[in-house]
């Protein structure tokens, strides 16, 4: 049997004992909701039982083997449904793209608009901070205009936005320009995950919506390469780094408006024709009754349950179940990014040269070695979403990311322990800065962002080394003395280090950068956006996860804009150790709280979370709660409705 079809049986018996279980549930608390399960009981008998008779034709097990891979492969998803997901998962790319390209920009147009150290910051912060507010945002726009049309405006924002940037003639047009498109990755970072979610099957929801993370890599890996390919391009190369992301912009928003609503959110608005022609044009040839009707049943037994009246934050934070759901999600969202995962990307360069990369040159390029890495990873963690499950993924990922934190942490303790001594002490120029010249260890040195280290070598010994104030213009080089320029670095024979300092250990740091995307990629980059598009009940779920996207891009503007301010009063292994600390954190709190939402209807996900917080863990796996209801005879393959012979 190939692996697709048993994973198909797998799921079609899954989900017909999870009916049995509902039904059974539900006739101890007699309602007349019952009727989905019953219905699709007998469509999977129906289905079955033209299976039998195809046995019975063909005479023996191998035939009806046959018959069944045949009926499950008709059974495919329609093509349609992953197109939609691309589709939307160009959001995603934008995201990434618009997020990555901005450092490699930066280089060039510093010099070009000769801007300050804080108008450098502020077009970094501005796109990130400007996603918080429209992520949070995003919750209500959502829920009131769909997720189609808050696609659209993402993408009519990411256009408008990557125009004013290519067009933008100062600073204050740019400023504007990454404020825009700020907006349009909160809205999409938000929206898009819970779009995939409600359209997808339970069978592959999770692998779906984790391709949107893998877009998002693939944005960030895109953007350094078009970072490396533009940087030769002083003047004006910039224009095309932060324009080019006007075309997948354009081709997202026209394909938009042709590709349908959520019907999830149909059905909530009571469209409910639209709805079901939507839902079947995504399931192709599966019956669309239990869906249909399971997320009617649940949207009206919600609205008894929840009452209507009030905020929709209120109602969450007062419905135990959503308040620990929504607990859950922003934690996750939270653990994510105090894990380090945007210090990681943006220092890696520096990292990556403390292992003795020493052409500067190779910087940027070696920035796309790291955005690659993350991004093929990335791909092994869409393989596994439904393999091992949304839980045990996070899981391991986390804790191998504490444990490449931990290894970058000792790299710089070990490298900061034999940090080079400082003895030659140059006299400042008059008129220049000597600061720099105070500083004992070149470990002192390299904290201190306004100098670098100059110094020679003697076979595998630094000699001759002095710490001096960086040029401001380019930090490839010093304001004054040996290593000033090219030129004085060959006949004075001197290395140049800024950000880093030459030490036999700085292989420990490559090792922990390369350990850790291996391990954060797959899992704790992709799990906190799948998870939250699935923990909230439909009521609940835009304003979920417009929150714990809000809490992702907070936290992600607070880690990156303090890394370096930690760094200097922690130094960089205290940095690392801090980060090391709240993934261990991290640890305990998946552990005891995240649920595993693998296989389950969107619908069924909202009892996972019935019991009190840091219980959910408990309800490891799902495959017992199923072997409790049923047990088929004979082939795996046989749905039969003959149900006294084959399920018990
Ligand atoms: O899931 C993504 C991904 O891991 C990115 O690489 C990172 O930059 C984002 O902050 C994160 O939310």
């Amino acid at each position: 049997m190939s692996r697709k079809a048993s994973e198909n049986v797998e799921y079609t018996l899954r989900s017909l004992s999870s009916l049995m279980g509902e039904r059974r549930r539900k006739q101890q608390e007699p309602d007349a909701a019952s009727a989905a399960g019953e219905r699709s009981l007998l469509a999977a008998a129906e289905s079955s039982a033209s299976l039998q008779s195809a046995g019975a034709g063909g005479g023996g097990v191998g035939d009806l083997e046959r018959a069944a891979r045949r009926q499950f492969q008709q059974d495919e998803t329609p093509a349609f449904v992953y197109v939609v997901a691309v589709f939307s998962a160009l959001g995603g790319f934008l995201f990434g793209y618009d997020t990555g390209v901005v450092s490699g920009a930066m280089l060039l147009l510093k010099r070009q608009l000769s801007l300050d150290a804080l108008w450098q910051e502020l077009l970094v912060s501005s796109t990130v901070g400007a996603a918080a507010v429209s992520a949070l945002a995003g919750g209500a726009l959502n829920g009131v205009f769909g997720r189609r049309a808050a696609i659209l405006l993402a993408s009519a924002l990411f256009t408008a936005g990557s125009a004013v940037l290519a067009a933008a003639n100062n600073k204050e047009t740019l400023l504007a320009g990454r404020l825009v498109v700020g907006l349009g990755i909160g809205i999409a970072s938000m929206t898009v995950p819970v779009y995939i979610a409600e359209v997808s099957p339970p069978n592959l929801r999770g692998r779906l919506v984790t391709i949107n993370t893998l877009f998002i890599t693939g944005g960030q890996f895109f953007a350094s390469v078009v970072d490396g390919a533009f940087s030769y391009l002083q003047k004006d190369g910039w224009r095309y780094m932060l324009g080019l992301a006007a075309i997948p912009a354009v081709i997202q928003f026209f394909g938009f408006l042709f590709l349908p609503e959520s019907p999830r959110w149909l059905i909530q608005k009571g469209q409910t024709q639209k709805a079901r022609r939507i839902l079947s044009q995504m399931r192709g040839n599966q019956t669309i009754d239990e869906e249909y009707d399971s997320i009617k049943n649940n949207i009206e037994e919600e609205e008894k349950e929840v009452g209507s009246a009030g905020p929709v934050i209120c109602r969450m934070l007062n419905y135990p179940p959503t308040r620990r759901a929504l607990i859950v999600g922003c934690g996750l969202q939270m653990f994510q990014q105090l894990s380090g995962i945007n210090t990681i990307m943006y220092y890696s360069a520096t990292i990556l040269q403390m292992s003795g990369v020493e052409d500067d040159r190779l910087a940027i390029w070696l920035a796309s070695v790291t955005a690659f890495t993350n991004f093929i990873f990335t791909l092994v963690g869409v393989w596994l979403v439904e393999k091992v499950g949304r839980r045990k993924l996070t899981f391991g990922s986390l804790a191998g990311t504490t444990v490449a934190l931990l290894v970058l942490a000792l790299g710089f303790l070990l490298s900061a322990q034999v940090s080079p001594r400082i003895t030659f002490k140059p006299v400042a120029p008059s008129g220049q800065n000597g600061t720099c010249t105070r500083y004992s260890y070149c470990n002192e040195c390299m904290l201190d962002p306004d100098c670098g280290f100059c110094y020679k070598m003697n076979k595998s010994t630094v000699i001759d080394s002095s710490c001096v104030p960086v040029n401001k213009a380019s930090t490839n080089e010093a304001a004054w003395g040996r290593c000033e320029n090219e030129t004085k670095f060959k006949t004075e024979e001197v290395f140049w280090a800024y950000n880093f300092c030459p030490t036999p250990y700085s292989w420990t740091a490559l090792l922990g950068l390369i350990l850790y995307l291996v391990f954060f990629a797959p899992g704790m980059g992709p799990m906190p956006w799948t998870v939250n598009s699935e923990i909230y009940p439909l009521w609940a779920r835009s304003t979920g996860n417009a929150c714990s996207s809000g809490i992702n891009w907070i936290f992600n503007v607070l880690v990156s804009l303090t890394f370096l301010h930690t760094a200097e009063y922690l130094t960089y292994y205290g940095a690392f150790f801090l980060y090391a600390g709240f993934a261990g954190v991290g640890l305990l709190f998946i552990y005891g709280c995240l649920p595993e939402t693998k296989g389950k209807k969107l619908e069924e996900i909202e009892s996972l979370f019935d019991n009190r917080l840091c219980t959910c863990g408990a309800s490891d796996s799902d495959e017992g709660r199923y072997i409790e209801y049923i047990r088929v005879k004979g082939s795996n393959y046989h749905l039969s409705d003959n149900d006294a012979s084959d399920v018990e």
